[in-house]
């Protein structure tokens, strides 16, 4: 499969009594795909997956692949967790309800390298579907170096990976230089998208692209075409909107400017996470 452009991992909107709003989240998926989104993620970190029962897991899955067949669009969803047998078993779950899963490297375990290496030899080996790897230290408290990204690029059903290292580092820099055929490396941290689509990086995974997900698909076509001075200004100006979702844990401050803009019938997030402060909110709105 070709990964290219914008892909966004949408948010779960919950309603007054904490019930998820299935209907703003299809309000959503549409949205973004009507500015151009190549396609949708369930179940990111941005979805709250850790917060979520298994059916509602099932109900955003099903809303999602429903609003991806209607559009022909790809539908990526999070999958696997911190053992490998476990991880086996959730992509089988994804047969035919899914293009590809998006599986984090192990979290919490810190099995080395080459622990992580072997968890995707067997994932890639029994997996229904195409993987994308999610490389996100700072959240799995593993870090994999370009050379172990390299050989999971090589297994044939790892079709990319989401890489979200906090920023551009050696590490990103060696392995954009020489990828293996028909890998990706999609931009996970939203504040660095432009800097690695300056690097060849073919699209991201990106959160903030719920607001203005055109301008951040503006920004992949200024880039692949060469217009080096559109893409600059426009990515510097996205870069700063961005590191404003940020300001605290993600999607708190991205739900409440969503909120604020009645595309989603409550800010509320799910504990252990709090609702972010008004003036993160009405920072990053001041921004967009
Ligand atoms: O859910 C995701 O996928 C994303 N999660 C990241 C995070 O919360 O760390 C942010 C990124 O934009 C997409």
């Amino acid at each position: 499969m070709t990964l290219r452009g914008v892909y966004v991992p949408l948010i779960t909107p919950f309603a007054e009594d904490g019930e998820i709003a299935v209907e703003a989240l299809e309000g959503l998926a549409h949205a973004v795909l009507d500015e151009g989104a190549a396609g949708l993620v369930a179940l990111g970190t941005t979805a709250e997956v850790a917060m979520l029962a298994e059916e509602e897991r099932r109900a955003v899955v099903e809303v999602c692949a429903k609003v991806c067949r209607e559009r022909g669009v790809t539908l990526v969803v999070g999958a696997g967790g911190s053992d490998t047998r476990s991880s086996v078993e959730a992509l089988r779950g994804l047969k035919d309800r899914a293009d590809a899963a998006l599986v984090t490297v192990p979290s919490f375990v810190r099995p080395s390298e080459a622990g992580v290496l072997a968890h995707f030899t067997v994932l890639a080996e029994q997996s229904p579907v195409p993987l994308i790897v999610y490389n996100i230290p700072y959240r799995t408290g593993q870090s994999v170096g370009a050379a172990t990204l390299r050989r999971l690029g090589e297994l044939p059903m790892v079709t990319g990976v989401k890489h979200a290292v906090g920023g551009v580092d050696q590490d990103t820099v060696t392995l954009l230089a020489d990828l293996p055929e028909d890998f990706a490396v999609l931009a996970g941290d939203d504040p660095f998208f432009s800097a690695l689509l300056a690097l060849g990086a073919p699209g991201g995974i990106l959160a903030s692209a719920h607001l203005h997900t055109g301008r951040f698909v503006e920004l992949v076509e200024a880039w692949h075409s060469g217009d080096v001075a559109h893409a600059r200004a426009l990515g510097h100006r996205l870069s700063a909107m961005s590191a404003s979702m940020f300001a605290e844990p993600n999607p708190t401050v991205i739900k409440g400017v969503l909120h604020a803009r009645g595309l989603i019938p409550t800010a509320s997030v799910r504990l252990p996470l709090v609702p972010a402060g008004q003036a993160s909110i009405e920072a990053a709105a001041r921004l967009l």
